[in-house]
């Protein structure tokens, strides 16, 4: 089977053009195997393209543990990347992802994705709690790049409250010129990833609580993203996350 490797300031993917829907898409374990960055190609999730009546085409995510997964900012940018290499789209999209409908944009390398509304969010003692497509607890701080990003985004991705349905863990810094520097702990592939694009986004969202304008500027350890919104009171409209998704190399795998 061919496959395509593309990643979005790091968060990296399997990239496979299913449109003749021959990948096996109920084997979890084989999805598990690609991923796996020993005994498979590795990467963060695995991402099938595929036809749908009414769109340009449907994102079929999977995170690297092998479950199916719900949206993924940063691989529904490279999935975009990969529908313009493909030919399936020019220059802008309206696709399916496992929130519902996306548009997007590509221009000079960066993909600008609408995400779908945010009206409710919850504000914690030291932590916001919201969903851009996948859920997403927030916590600002100091240092960081100094964090134990593996063991405390754990320690909260399995407490009581979160441990049956799993949550990501973004721990994030306000610089003083108001960008953001955010690492997050990812469910799914239970680790920490380089970027993750709906807890960038999430996080972006809830810094306007704190307030912190559109639009965010925001580093991960793999890179730089923005995300803009229009806000109105807690409802949020409008929420673009804009960056680089890459095709790195492809290949031929045995499935
Ligand atoms: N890396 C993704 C998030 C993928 C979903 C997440 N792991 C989950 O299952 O909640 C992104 O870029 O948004």
């Amino acid at each position: 089977m061919q496959f395509h490797k593309y990643q979005g300031t790091g968060n990296d993917f399997v990239m496979i053009d299913d449109r003749e829907e021959k990948f096996p898409a109920q084997n979890y374990d084989l999805v598990k195997r690609l991923c796996d960055r020993r005994f498979g190609i590795g990467a963060d999730g695995l991402i099938l393209l595929r036809n749908k009546d009414g769109y340009d085409f449907e994102m079929v995510y999977y995170n690297a543990d092998g479950r199916p997964g719900s949206m993924c900012g940063n691989g529904g940018r490279c999935t975009v990347a990969f529908a313009r290499f493909l030919g399936v789209i020019q220059n802008k999209t309206h696709f399916l992802a496992a929130d519902g409908d996306h548009e997007a944009t590509v221009e000079n390398g960066l993909v600008s994705l609408k995400m779908n509304e945010v009206t409710s969010i919850e504000c914690g003692t030291d932590f916001y709690y919201l969903n851009t497509g996948s859920p997403h607890y927030v916590t600002f701080g100091q240092n960081v790049a100094e964090e134990n990003v593996y063991e405390k985004g754990r320690t909260i991705r399995y407490n009581e409250r979160f441990k049956q349905e799993g949550t990501n863990v973004n721990f994030a810094e306000e610089r003083p010129d108001k960008s953001l520097y955010i690492r997050t702990y990812e469910r799914g592939v239970e680790d920490e990833t380089y970027s993750c694009g709906t807890g960038v986004t999430a996080t972006a969202i809830a810094a306007s609580l704190r307030g912190v304008q559109s639009p965010v500027t925001i580093e991960t350890p793999g890179g730089k993203l923005e995300v803009s919104f229009k806000k109105q009171s807690e409802h949020f409209t409008d929420i673009y996350l804009t960056g680089p998704a890459e095709q790195v190399f492809k290949g031929e795998v045995e499935i």
